[in-house]
């Protein structure tokens, strides 16, 4: 058995969606919110990073979020050193009976923790005879000491549809409304945000994605959850880079790629934190 500085990066890879299910960043800790509650039905483990392919939730006929999340991917690589873990997923999806997703398409998710953050890197290839399109990307569930009172810097001023407020039109900045009620906003782009947890402060990056969304159950949505404890709702919040307005198009060959990066700042919880 090889020992491991408790400082060490860490990594809880699940071949299960090629789910991230918690990164340990050294001294920054835990920074993914993962449910003690097992999944209900043919859902993922709520928490930590699953990967949403070829459909973003449930804008189309596929099960919600896609096929990726629910498909057991193989672990082709991984390694382990007192500086980084690194894991590399790959998954071919065959075409599907009945026309669902007649298409076919190979897929590599990597994930590295080192002492400097994590980065994951999600690469897509149509590997079929015909061009398709899809939407999706990461979902990544920040862990943060209370929805309530952290908060995010770096979108104000963008384009936002806000599902639950169809008149908003542009990011007002300041703190979001965290505050029970369920907060689900999709932007127009994907720029530099940085989470302030309230015990930590995220440096959050992304590339090759188009668009944030930002979602919380809210109290009532998050208490119904069957796999979330009573109150949990409250110890996280889903900051996706994704694309949905604009389905990327893949010719047969062609290759997506997008990274989310991860940094843990020097923070002192006492600083004012502005949007
Ligand atoms: O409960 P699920 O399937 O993991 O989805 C969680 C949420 O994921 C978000 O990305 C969607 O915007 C929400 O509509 C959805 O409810």
């Amino acid at each position: 058995m090889t020992s491991h500085s408790p400082t060490s990066p860490r990594l809880t890879p699940s071949r299960a969606g090629a789910q991230i299910l918690q990164a340990h960043l050294g001294t920054g800790g835990d920074i993914f919110y993962l449910s003690p509650r097992s999944p209900v039905g043919s859902v993922p483990i709520r928490g930590g990073v699953p990967v949403l392919f070829p459909q973003f939730a449930d804008r189309g006929p596929l099960p919600k979020h896609g096929l990726a999340r629910t498909a057991l991917w193989a672990l082709v690589q991984e390694s382990k050193s007192d500086e980084a873990h690194s894991a590399v997923f790959e998954l071919a999806l065959a075409p599907r009976p009945l026309g669902v997703w007649p298409h076919a398409a190979h897929l590599i998710l990597q994930a590295e923790a080192s002492l400097h953050g994590l980065r994951l890197c999600l690469q897509i290839t149509n590997t079929g005879s015909s061009a398709f399109s899809w939407t999706g990307g990461l979902h990544p569930y920040f862990a943060v000491d209370d929805v309530q009172t952290c908060s995010l810097t770096g979108l104000a001023g963008l384009r936002v549809q806000d599902r639950y407020d169809p008149c908003l039109s542009t990011e007002p900045g300041g703190a979001p409304n965290w505050n029970g009620q369920p907060v689900e906003r999709l932007y127009g782009a994907c720029p530099p945000l940085t989470l302030f947890t309230g015990s930590r402060a995220l440096a959050i990056t992304a590339n090759g994605f188009e668009q944030w969304m930002v979602w919380n159950p809210g109290h009532d949505g998050g208490d119904a959850l069957p796999d979330l404890p009573t109150g949990d709702w409250r110890r996280f919040v889903c900051i996706e880079p994704v694309c949905v307005s604009h389905p990327v198009s893949l010719l047969p060959g062609q290759v997506f790629t997008g990274t989310l990066d991860i940094r843990v700042l020097p923070y002192a919880p006492t600083s004012g934190e502005s949007a």
